[in-house]
């Protein structure tokens, strides 16, 4: 479903915080990418997510090259993919109610009103935003509710792989165990893979098929020349 080789990223040309990675996820795989903070799980799952372009190496994904595209892949790839976040706040724009968020890439994706009426309802009920939730704007729900909403975004339009960036890193153990519980059923009923990543090495052996450390997927980097 997913294949990053030799993949080389980072946020200034020349100095990247991701060197030699390469990591395969098989359809309808569970992988979880382990690592401590800063070493650049995040940089490799948004390169993952089609979000963030490498300097170097080939992703693929459903076994075509998308790295020959010069900024974004086109729609129909990036819909391949669906990404969650660690914090939704950052994710979300605070203009939108949360049924406007998680129809938002149904509208993008021009479907019809009904349909994203129908999906709306379903994937908020499915992750546990009922009662007046759906019309309020982030800043009038809590963290994990918003996250819930992300989550449902992120479903929509039916992903065939789900990338969780440290997905329940700020939330209690009852809305991790939820939110946690409404991806196996997506995968479940979809078939769809799934790469998490995070810190948490207990969590990643409970909910992955597979945990891989970062180190052993990337070269390690040389130290900074500055850092003392
Ligand atoms: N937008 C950015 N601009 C510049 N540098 C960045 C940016 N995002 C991340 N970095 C740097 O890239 C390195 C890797 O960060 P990244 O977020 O990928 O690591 P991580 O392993 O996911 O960390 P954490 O577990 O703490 O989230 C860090 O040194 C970070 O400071």
């Amino acid at each position: 479903m997913l294949e990053l080789r030799g993949v080389t990223a980072g946020y200034v040309r020349g100095a990247p915080v991701v060197r030699g990675a390469s990591l395969r996820v098989g359809d309808g795989e569970s992988v979880g990418l382990q690592g401590p903070s800063g070493c650049g799980k995040s940089t490799l799952a948004r390169v993952a997510a089609l979000l963030h372009r490498p300097e170097e190496g080939e992703v693929r994904l459903a076994g075509e090259p998308v790295t020959a595209f010069r900024h974004r892949a086109p729609r129909e790839r990036r819909t391949l993919v669906g990404v969650v976040f660690q914090q939704p706040r950052m994710a979300s724009d605070p203009r939108l109610t949360l049924r406007a968020m998680i129809a938002e890439p149904l509208r993008a994706a021009r479907r019809p009103r009904a349909e994203v009426a129908a999906r709306t309802d379903e994937l908020a009920a499915a992750v546990g935003l009922g009662g007046d939730l759906l019309s309020r704007r982030p800043h009038e729900v809590s963290d994990g509710q918003l996250q819930r909403a992300c989550l449902a975004r992120a479903l929509a339009p039916r992903p065939r792989l789900l990338v969780c960036d440290e997905m329940t890193a700020m939330l209690d153990a009852s809305t991790t165990a939820s939110l946690v519980g409404v991806v196996e059923r997506y995968r479940e009923e979809s078939g769809a893979a799934l790469l998490a990543v995070g810190h948490d090495r207990v969590l990643l052996r409970r909910w992955c098929e597979r945990v891989e450390e970062f180190s052993a997927v990337a070269e390690p980097l040389a130290p900074d020349p500055r850092d003392p």
